[in-house]
């Protein structure tokens, strides 16, 4: 789906160069559950952004990514479904949330107001909101940060896109909360035939969702491999260091947790 080739990235702050990815070369394979996992301020984001065209113009971008199977440059809310940690960055809390994610089904596949109204209220079932009939008229600030997580998650996968991608989609929830939205990003994932790039602090959630996971490390790409591979036999030290920070040494339960409920 894409190759991504080289790829660095360097912001500004400032008066300062920050380099925040150096010489990232990575595939994402279409169908696949992709996990980019490090450190806070490793680069995962940044990564994200890149893939997604959002990254600041500021920014000095070198190397590329390639796509394929899209027949286009991918549009972001159309090919690519963006989820971010603070459901506030996608959603407008003054306006409904069916307007919202009826909007989107709107302006990406050319529905009429009543036939994106309809396929609003069908994702709001879809994430499981309770109540969807009066959800739709609901605003983002009437729900639990649960709920506003589900609706963006809606929003994200309106136009049907073909890549979803989660950036720390579930840091800010309480862990029963994001279990619950771990389960229902691999249930819609699966249902939509979506490629999934999932961006995670967390190993022990990447590997609950993920195929493969890549680990990044001060804007570096310094390992990657099967989930399986990573978990069990990590080749560097760092990734070690992530696993043991994860309560519980035992790699088993990282791969053999029971999904919970959506
Ligand atoms: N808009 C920006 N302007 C300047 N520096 C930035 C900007 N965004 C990120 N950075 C810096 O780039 C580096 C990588 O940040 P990035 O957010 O990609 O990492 P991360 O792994 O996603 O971390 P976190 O999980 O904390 O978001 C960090 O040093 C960060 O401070």
């Amino acid at each position: 789906m894409a190759s991504i080739r080289d790829l660095t990235v360097t912001y500004r702050r400032g008066g300062d160069a920050v380099a925040a990815l150096s010489n990232i070369s990575l595939d994402i394979v279409a169908g696949e559950r992709l996990a980019v996992i490090g450190e806070s301020g490793s680069g995962k984001s940044t990564l994200a952004l890149a893939i997604a065209g959002l990254l600041p113009a500021s920014s000095a971008v070198g190397g590329r990514i390639e796509w394929s199977g899209l027949g286009r440059i991918p549009l972001l809310g159309r090919d690519i479904g963006f989820v971010f940690q603070d459901p506030s960055a996608s959603l407008d809390p003054v306006m409904t949330i069916g307007k919202q994610i009826a909007e989107v089904a709107r302006t990406h596949l050319g529905l009429t107001w009543s036939q994106a109204d309809a396929r609003a209220k069908t994702l709001l079932e879809r994430v499981r909101l309770p109540d969807p009939d009066s959800a739709v008229h609901a605003f983002p600030h009437q729900l639990s940060g649960g709920q506003t997580q589900r609706v963006a998650i809606a929003a994200a996968i309106a136009a049907g896109p073909k890549l979803l991608i989660a950036d720390e989609a579930t840091s800010a929830l309480d862990t029963i909360v994001q279990a619950q939205i771990v389960a229902l990003i691999r249930q819609l994932v699966a249902e939509d035939g979506m490629t999934l790039l999932f961006i995670s602090h967390d190993i022990a959630l990447a590997a609950e969702l993920a195929e493969r996971i890549a680990v990044f490390r001060h804007g570096q790409l310094v390992e990657r491999g099967t989930t399986a591979g990573i978990v069990d036999a990590p080749t560097q030290a760092y990734t070690r260091t992530l696993l043991d920070a994860h309560i519980g040494l035992d790699s088993a339960p990282l791969l053999n947790r029971a999904g919970p409920a959506v």
